[in-house]
């Protein structure tokens, strides 16, 4: 079979080629996983290739799903599955979850009920994250601050960002990306819905459902603590942000668990993981699993689909969890790891990464925090990036959150309507 076996003739094997986007700790914790499950048995090769961002790699699979330079697996972003899922080039992972009878009530609830659509699974779970608040302990213990208590609402972090700003010479209180994943997360956290029909899940979506006082408060947080000057602006780049925090520039920011490790790791000073954020009206609900699944490229051959599927088995057994949990700061899919040696050891030294797991569990499971659903997504994200962003760079932020509430029921309609609805 053309592109399955290694050519090197003798005992060959099959070969599964794995397109992902882990880069810096996490692709070194990746590869070190894909070496292990390559020596753990001699019929399966499993060549890990990077393919950059999420958003870079999903493109480059459309372009040549279906063909014989198709991956056997890619790893693609969760908002990314229901245009996985409509390209109609991959073999749902159901088939052999029902062949084999295996069991995936063993893997994390909130996870399965992301990735579980209409009583299927069409990928399998494997690297899932939220966002927590990172912040210097060592700031807040300046400002007189109890690090070991960090701000809860929107409103606690604007007075511990004021308290800061004055206690901590140049140091601002806040800074959030411009991100669309961390408003979805935002939103969720006090029980809105980003899209009408139960967030896409019992209908296809035809409008926006954040268009109410939830996802405007978001915006309107932002405005007060640009107002009062304690907001650090790093638009949409991530690695600025960090940086920033790392520097002490910033005291606090929202970004995903996954970079539990590179922050933990090149601090400075002690780092604090707290919950995500919600207005101090609200109640908290939780959050949405985001990161990402692996998904099978359909057309392949049996050998090489069934390879896959034992590598992904292996991906979600305890040991491998525990390894990748505690090398990133992901979560593991499969609660077992969290007994594992490994993640015991860490957490002496790492306390702060069970505070993503706690958050998590602390979840309610209800439709905002089960997430939305729908092919557009990643295009909502960008015209809430720019509505941020904007707001950052001075607009009303009421007029923006407008605008963006406009232009997503606009992409929504053009969605339905190039595909028939
Ligand atoms: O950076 P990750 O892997 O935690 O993923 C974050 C978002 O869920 C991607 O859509």
């Amino acid at each position: 079979a053309c592109g399955s076996s290694d050519g090197t003739g003798g005992d060959e094997k099959t070969i599964v080629t794995f397109w992902h986007s882990m880069g810096g700790p996490a692709q070194v914790a990746l590869d070190q996983i894909v070496s292990s499950y390559n020596e753990s048995q001699d019929e399966v090769q499993v060549n890990a290739e990077f393919q950059g961002t999420y958003e870079e790699s999903l493109p480059k699979f459309h372009s040549v799903g279906g063909t014989e330079d198709a991956p056997t697996i890619i790893q693609v972003q969760e908002i990314g599955s229901m245009s996985m899922i409509n390209s109609g080039n991959i073999e749902p992972i159901q088939r052999f979850i029902d062949e084999e009878e295996y069991d995936m009530s063993g893997l994390e609830e909130n996870i399965t009920n992301y990735y579980n659509i209409d009583g299927q699974f069409y990928s399998m779970p494997f690297n899932s994250s939220t966002p927590v608040m990172y912040y210097n302990k060592d700031a807040f213990e300046a400002a007189g601050l109890d690090p070991e208590a960090p701000p809860q609402t929107y409103e606690e972090i604007e007075a511990a960002g004021q308290t800061i700003a004055e206690a901590n010479d140049g140091m601002r209180g806040f800074a959030l990306q411009a991100y669309g994943w961390l408003f979805e997360e935002l939103l969720a956290n006090q029980g809105g819905h980003l899209l009408n029909n139960d967030n896409g899940r019992s209908d296809l979506a035809t409008e926006v459902a954040f268009d109410d006082e939830k996802g405007r408060s978001i915006f309107k947080w932002v405005e007060r603590m640009i107002e009062d000057e304690t907001f650090m602006n790093y638009g949409t780049n991530s690695d600025n942000m960090v940086a920033g925090f790392l520097s002490g520039e910033v005291a606090m920011f929202m970004q995903s668990s996954a970079q539990s490790r590179d922050v933990i790791d090149n601090a400075p000073f002690e780092v604090g993981v707290g919950f995500i954020p919600y207005p101090e009206q609200e109640e908290r609900e939780g959050v949405v699993i985001g990161g990402a699944s692996l998904w099978m490229s359909a057309g392949k051959e049996d050998a090489e689909q069934e390879a896959a599927w034992d590598f992904m088995k292996y991906m979600a057994t305890p040991e491998i969890q525990a390894e990748w949990h505690v090398g990133t700061g992901y979560f593991a899919i499969n609660p077992a790891a969290y007994d594992e040696q490994v993640a015991q050891d860490a957490y002496v030294d790492m306390p702060q990464l069970q505070t993503a797991v706690q958050q998590l569990q602390a979840t309610t499971p209800t439709v905002a925090t089960q997430g939305a659903l729908m092919d557009m997504i990643p295009e909502e994200r960008k015209i809430i990036e720019t509505a941020l962003e904007s707001v950052y760079n001075g607009e009303n932020a009421d007029a923006a959150f407008d605008e963006a509430v406009n232009q997503v029921n606009a992409a929504i309609e053009q969605a339905n309507k190039a595909r028939g609805n």
